[in-house]
C-alpha cells in the first residue's frame, strides 16, 4: 500500500506540472519537415538501353541539346521524338506494349506489304524483333537496326532480304533511313510505309499542307474505294480519313495552331506516296490526339532486282509557329 500512495503522489505532481506549463506561453509549433530535395535532372548518355514494363527492349538517343528519341527493337518502332521539349509522335491509348500486337503508335514499319493483301495487314516487319547492328554515341547519336529473312518470314513471304533502319538524332531533326536489299537470286516486289502517328492538340487545330492539289488519291473509306482528284494543297480532318495520295512526297507540313508547332515531314529519297489516316470519332483509338501522315511506297508495288538496294529517307523537323 505504501508504494501505491507513493505512485499516485507522483502522478499528481506530473499532472500539476503539465497544467502549470499550459497556463504559460504556448509551446512553439513543431518544426516543419524539411522540403524534399529538388530532383536532380538525370542526364542520359547519348545512347542508353532500357526495357519497358513488359520487358521489350528500348534504345533512347539523347542529344546534348536535350532532345531525345526512343525506339523499340520490337517492330523497329520509334515511339518518341521530343524536340525543344515538345513531343512529336503519339502512341495510341489502346496500343499493346507487350509484343502481343504491333505497336500502334510512333513510327511502325509496314513491310513488305502496305495494307491488306497476300500476307498480314501491313506486313511482318512491325511485329518482329529487329537486331541492333550498331549504335553511335557521337554528337548526332544514332542506332542502326537490321531485319533479315528467317524461316518465319519465308513461310509468309518466300524472299531473302535485308532491311537496315538507321535513326539519327540531329540537333534540329530526327533522320530515318530505311534500306531494303534483295539478297536473293530472283527479283521481288514489295510495298512499304513508315506508318507515322503524329501527336496533335486536336484534329480541329490541324492543317496538313503539301503538294496535294491535282494529285490522284484513293479514298479507302468509300465502298468500294474511290479514285479522286485532290482539290487543294491543304487537308483538314473532319471525318474518317484513309487516303493514299499517289506520287505525293517531298515535304509535308503538319501545322497545329493548338500546339503552336509546325512539323515538316521531309522525304528526300525513295518514298513516293503519302497516306493520311485518321479514325475520326473513334475515342478508343484516341482519334483526336493523332494523325497518321505516312511516307509510303504504296500505290504501286516496287520491283527490286537481286543485290539491289532501295533506300527511303525521311526526316522530321519540328519548329515553333
Ligand atoms: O490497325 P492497323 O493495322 O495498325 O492499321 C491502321 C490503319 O492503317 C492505315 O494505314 C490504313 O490505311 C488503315 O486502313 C488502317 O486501319
Amino acid at each position: 500500500a505504501g508504494s501505491r500512495v507513493h505512485m499516485s503522489q507522483h502522478r499528481m505532481r506530473v499532472r500539476g506540472g503539465a497544467r502549470a506549463l499550459m497556463s504559460e506561453t504556448p509551446l512553439p509549433p513543431p518544426p516543419m519537415p524539411a522540403p524534399p530535395p529538388a530532383p536532380v535532372p538525370v542526364k542520359l548518355p547519348p545512347v542508353s538501353e532500357g526495357a519497358n514494363a513488359a520487358g521489350l527492349k528500348t534504345i533512347t538517343l539523347t542529344h546534348a541539346n536535350g532532345d531525345s528519341a526512343t525506339l523499340y527493337t520490337f517492330g523497329g518502332c520509334v515511339t518518341s521524338y521530343t524536340h525543344a521539349g515538345v513531343e512529336t509522335l503519339k502512341v495510341r491509348p489502346d496500343a499493346k506494349m507487350d509484343g502481343s500486337k504491333p505497336i500502334s503508335g510512333g513510327i511502325p514499319h509496314c513491310f513488305p506489304q502496305f495494307g491488306p493483301g497476300a500476307i498480314q495487314q501491313h506486313g511482318f516487319a512491325r511485329n518482329l524483333e529487329w537486331e541492333v547492328r550498331s549504335t553511335d554515341a557521337g554528337a548526332e547519336p544514332s542506332v542502326c537496326l537490321r531485319l533479315a529473312d528467317s524461316p518465319k518470314t519465308r513461310d509468309m513471304w518466300p524472299y531473302p532480304f535485308e532491311a537496315i533502319y538507321t535513326v539519327t538524332l540531329a540537333s534540329d531533326r530526327l533522320k530515318t533511313s530505311l534500306e531494303v536489299k534483295n539478297t536473293g537470286a530472283e527479283p521481288f516486289t514489295f510495298t512499304a510505309a513508315l506508318h507515322s502517328y503524329f501527336d496533335i492538340s486536336a484534329v480541329a487545330n490541324l492543317k496538313i499542307e503539301g503538294n496535294f492539289k491535282g494529285s490522284q488519291y484513293i479514298d479507302k473509306t468509300a465502298k468500294p474505294p474511290a479514285e479522286l482528284t485532290a482539290a487543294s494543297d491543304t487537308i483538314t480532318i473532319s471525318k474518317e480519313t484513309d487516303s493514299v495520295y499517289k506520287g505525293v512526297s517531298g515535304e509535308l507540313k503538319l501545322v497545329d495552331s493548338g500546339k503552336g508547332t509546325q512539323l515538316a515531314i521531309e522525304c528526300k529519297q525513295g518514298w513516293r506516296d503519302t497516306v493520311i489516316w485518321n479514325p475520326y470519332g473513334d475515342q478508343g483509338m484516341g482519334y483526336d490526339s493523332f494523325v497518321c501522315a505516312e511516307a509510303a511506297l504504296a500505290a504501286f508495288p516496287f520491283t527490286l532486282q537481286p543485290n539491289v538496294v532501295w533506300t527511303g529517307l525521311m526526316d522530321l523537323v519540328s519548329t515553333k509557329l
